[in-house]
């Protein structure tokens, strides 16, 4: 039998905390079922994003992004300090690494709200990451959503519309879908696969 390190309790695989990728089109809900889980459930711990976006009204640099220029977005790249990045309608966004790693290696979930492109790059590097994928109820649902949102402008509405096509195309690369019709169920059913105790 192999010997156990002193202090240390081996974790068995099947109950190791996991990473959990949500992605799904934009304006499908990802934010709102998140924020909602969180409200009930402030243990779940979500990564925050660097962004070169502009802050919408109410976004607080360091809560919902970390807000960055063209210049440090290039510096956290070239230094590594990012776990994936993507670039997505007009704008760049990444997952800083050390926050994840310094929560994985403490034996804590992680959640990260990252696009398609973002999803593929994690399962790349970290294959035993789950990859949850959130839709909608239906495509006029999505785009009544995403406008009434209200947020963008119609040109950006009209690219991110562009990229859902293909984010919805891409679904059964996937582990686990969740139709939002519900806020509520959706936020059970992704706290139950976020595995928290
Ligand atoms: N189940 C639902 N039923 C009706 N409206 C919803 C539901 N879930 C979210 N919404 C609404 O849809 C809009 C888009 O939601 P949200 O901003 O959370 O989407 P998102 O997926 O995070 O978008 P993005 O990827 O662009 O950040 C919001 O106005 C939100 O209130
Ligand atoms: N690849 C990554 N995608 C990210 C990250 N943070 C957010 N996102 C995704 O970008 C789009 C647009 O977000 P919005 O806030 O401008 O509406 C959406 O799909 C997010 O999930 C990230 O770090 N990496």
């Amino acid at each position: 039998m192999a010997a156990t390190p002193r202090g240390t309790t081996p974790v068995p695989p099947d109950v190791r905390p996991r990473l959990t990728v949500l992605s799904g089109p934009s304006g499908v809900g990802k934010s709102t079922v998140v924020a909602h889980m969180r409200k009930e459930h402030p243990e779940v711990w979500l990564s925050v994003s660097a962004t070169t976006r502009k802050p919408r009204p109410g976004e607080q640099h360091g809560v919902h992004y970390f807000f960055v220029s063209d210049d440090e977005m290039d510096k956290l790249i070239a230094n590594g300090e990012l776990l994936e990045w993507a670039e997505f309608a007009g704008n760049r966004y990444g997952t800083p690494r050390a926050a994840v790693q310094e929560r994985l290696e403490n034996g804590e979930p992680v959640l990260l709200e990252i696009d398609l492109q973002g999803a593929r790059l994690v399962r790349e590097s970290m294959p035993e990451a789950q990859l949850v994928f959130l839709a909608p109820p239906s495509w006029e649902e999505l785009v009544r959503r995403l406008t009434g949102r209200g947020t963008e402008p119609p040109e950006v509405i009209e690219r991110r519309l562009e990229a859902a096509k293909i984010e919805l195309a891409a679904e059964p690369e996937f582990d686990t879908t969740l139709v939002n019709t519900s806020v509520e169920d959706v936020a059970r059913e992704l706290l139950a696969l976020v595995d928290v105790v």
